[in-house]
């Protein structure tokens, strides 16, 4: 009974590869027919580990794919009035057709006012009441977050048919756990979200078909929580220092005791990464069609 199956290892990396190529060739298409180049500015306040690793990964797929990238890396100290007005001139300036505030900000910044800022039609991380409310009405040509829509589609090719599975979503975050569960309860799914009070998330665990995590702990979910042949999707980024003293990512899955119990698992890194920023550049691209009306 407790015989190991053989866990297949989806690499997301090939996925990534495969749609950012896709954009490469509408970037070139676009800028043929209109002259237009997509622009994303990025905003990073401080040194949050995860946000940086992001950071330096999307400048490099920005540029591959013919877009321009506008960084804007600003001191611990930047004040909320200060994000405002950048957020405003961002708004107002043609070259830019995306705009992404790495999150978390630092204590002393309010996030959801400058969320809330972001014009609707440059919100390509899809954090904005607009886009998050027609994602909730099941609408799906808002900008929704591009690391639930990667997940969803990596889900939809191992997976063909969503409907009736049941779902455990670990993480209730706007950016992640919540536009995740819309995802999957529009697929069909039966969907449980688990968070910081959630009592019983081991037991939820075992019944679910697909667990999607994403806490930021390291080694939260256990071998003992995984039903056997379960899919597992890691989107947990962690810094750690490996045993050889380097500095090594892990996720939110203790990958390890998943091997052998889930049937498929995403690694980190090499998973939902590299997709998120594939996502992000499809977004962008979207969001330069919307500008132009095509
Ligand atoms: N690979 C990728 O592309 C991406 C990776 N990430 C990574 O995913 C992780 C989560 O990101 P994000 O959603 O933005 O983070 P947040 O910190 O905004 O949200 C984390 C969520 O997990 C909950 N949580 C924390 N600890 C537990 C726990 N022990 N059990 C159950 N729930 C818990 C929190 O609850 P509460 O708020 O109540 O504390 C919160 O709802 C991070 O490691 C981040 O770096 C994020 C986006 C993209
Ligand atoms: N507004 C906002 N939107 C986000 O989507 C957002 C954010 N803030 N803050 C930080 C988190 C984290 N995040 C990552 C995306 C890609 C990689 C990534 O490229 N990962 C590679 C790393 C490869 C490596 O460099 O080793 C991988 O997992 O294979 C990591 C982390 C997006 N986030
Ligand atoms: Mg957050």
């Amino acid at each position: 009974m407790n015989t190991p199956i053989e866990t297949q290892l989806i690499d997301g990396k090939a996925f990534a590869e495969r749609m950012t190529q896709k954009v490469t060739e509408e970037v070139a298409e676009l800028q043929k027919t209109t002259g237009i180049t997509p622009g994303l500015a990025v905003i990073l306040v401080g040194n949050d580990p995860a946000s940086e690793v992001y950071v330096r990964n999307k400048t490099k797929q920005t540029h591959k794919v013919g877009m321009r990238s506008f960084m804007h890396l600003l001191p611990e100290t930047t004040t909320q009035q200060e994000l405002l007005s950048l957020i405003q001139r961002l708004n107002n300036d043609p070259d830019i057709h995306g705009i992404l505030v790495q999150l978390p900000l630092p204590k002393h910044l309010v996030a959801d006012p400058i969320i809330q800022a972001i014009r609707p039609e440059k919100d390509v991380d899809g954090l904005t009441a607009y886009n998050a409310g027609k994602l909730a009405l099941g609408h799906m040509d808002g900008f929704i977050p591009c690391t639930p829509l990667g997940c969803l589609l990596l889900l939809q090719q191992e997976v063909p048919n969503l409907r009736g599975l049941n779902a455990l979503v670990i993480g209730a975050s706007n950016l992640m756990g919540k536009p995740m569960a819309q995802l999957l309860l529009n697929q069909g799914c039966t969907v449980t979200i688990a968070h910081i009070d959630t009592r019983n998330t081991a037991e939820l665990a075992k019944q679910a078909d697909i667990i999607i995590v994403a806490t930021g702990c390291r080694e939260l979910v256990k071998g003992s929580w995984i039903k056997k042949g379960a899919i597992i999707i890691d989107v947990g980024i962690n810094r750690i220092i490996s045993d050889d003293k380097k500095i090594k990512l892990v996720g939110d899955v203790a990958f390890q005791e998943a091997l052998g119990i889930a049937s498929k698992i995403t690694p980190v890194p090499g998973g939902v990464g590299p997709i998120t920023i594939s996502c992000l550049l499809h977004n962008t691209l979207c969001a330069t069609k919307k500008h132009l009306s095509i």
